[in-house]
């Protein structure tokens, strides 16, 4: 056990899908998942294995934001050996070309947080990046079933309600941004720290510019897509 998962070693798979909420991964592994067993309940922070087409995956919900989700990230790699690691998330839509229901694949990870400046010192910014294989699987797959996907930069911001959106948005779409969420730069981060992979698919949810959003129970449920992508990407690693 670690301090916020309650798995014992080895119940855990090496590649792990990773939903903000902790309903979402419950919906993942009994929708996706065969066998699927919970491993973790502790806080209400799901965490099921199973398999997907024989491979063993694992899913695990990681809360809203960067000291949340680095927390259990943090635990799963050092802990429980996990080596994928697949953001499956919603975000919002910065460009007007990025539709509600797009599938955005996180290239790269821009960020208002201050983790990598804790990390790093002051004066180097680090710049977050996918692994490549798992992104270029995941790409290719979305491709191959016709399914609206995006590929480039994301901004991953320590506030869901900012009071500056209105200057932020355009500024950062003028820079190429797609779209933002709270989760994937510290992820990627991460990831290189202990020298594992990862990726961040992830569903739009909301437009930033037209308003237009999704329920919370379509959230929670119906963004099959996004899912499909990550586990076949994993499939390939
Ligand atoms: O749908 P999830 O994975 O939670 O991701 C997005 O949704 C939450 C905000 O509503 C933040 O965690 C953000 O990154
Ligand atoms: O973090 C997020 C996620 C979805 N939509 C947003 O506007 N922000």
């Amino acid at each position: 056990m670690s301090v916020h998962i309650g798995a014992t070693e080895g119940q855990i798979a090496e590649t792990i899908l990773l939903p903000g909420d902790p309903l979402r991964a419950k919906y993942i592994a009994e929708t996706f998942l065969e066998g699927a067993e919970v491993y973790n309940n502790v806080r209400g922070m799901l965490g099921y294995t199973g398999t997907y087409k024989g491979k063993r995956v694992s899913v695990q919900g990681t809360g809203m934001g960067i000291p949340s989700m680095s927390i259990y990230v943090h635990e799963l790699i050092s802990q429980y050996g996990v080596k994928n690691l697949i953001r499956v998330g919603t975000c919002g839509a910065y460009k007007n070309d990025v539709k509600v229901r797009d599938l955005i694949l996180a290239q790269a990870a821009s960020t208002d947080s201050a983790v990598n400046r804790h990390r790093f010192g002051g004066n180097i910014d680090f710049a977050p990046v996918a692994n490549f294989k798992l992104l270029k699987n995941a790409y290719d797959v979305a491709v191959s079933r016709n399914m609206p996907v995006h590929v480039g930069n994301v901004f991953t911001s320590d506030t869901f309600y900012n009071d500056r959106g209105a200057e932020l948005v355009p500024l950062l779409a003028s820079y190429g941004v797609l779209a933002v969420e709270m989760e994937t730069a510290a992820l990627y981060s991460l990831a290189a720290k202990f020298n594992v992979n990862a990726l961040a698919v992830m569903t739009v949810s909301d437009h930033l510019i037209t308003g237009e959003e999704t329920s919370s129970e379509e959230r929670q449920l119906t963004f099959n897509q996004m899912i499909e992508v990550a586990l076949e990407a994993a499939l390939q690693e």
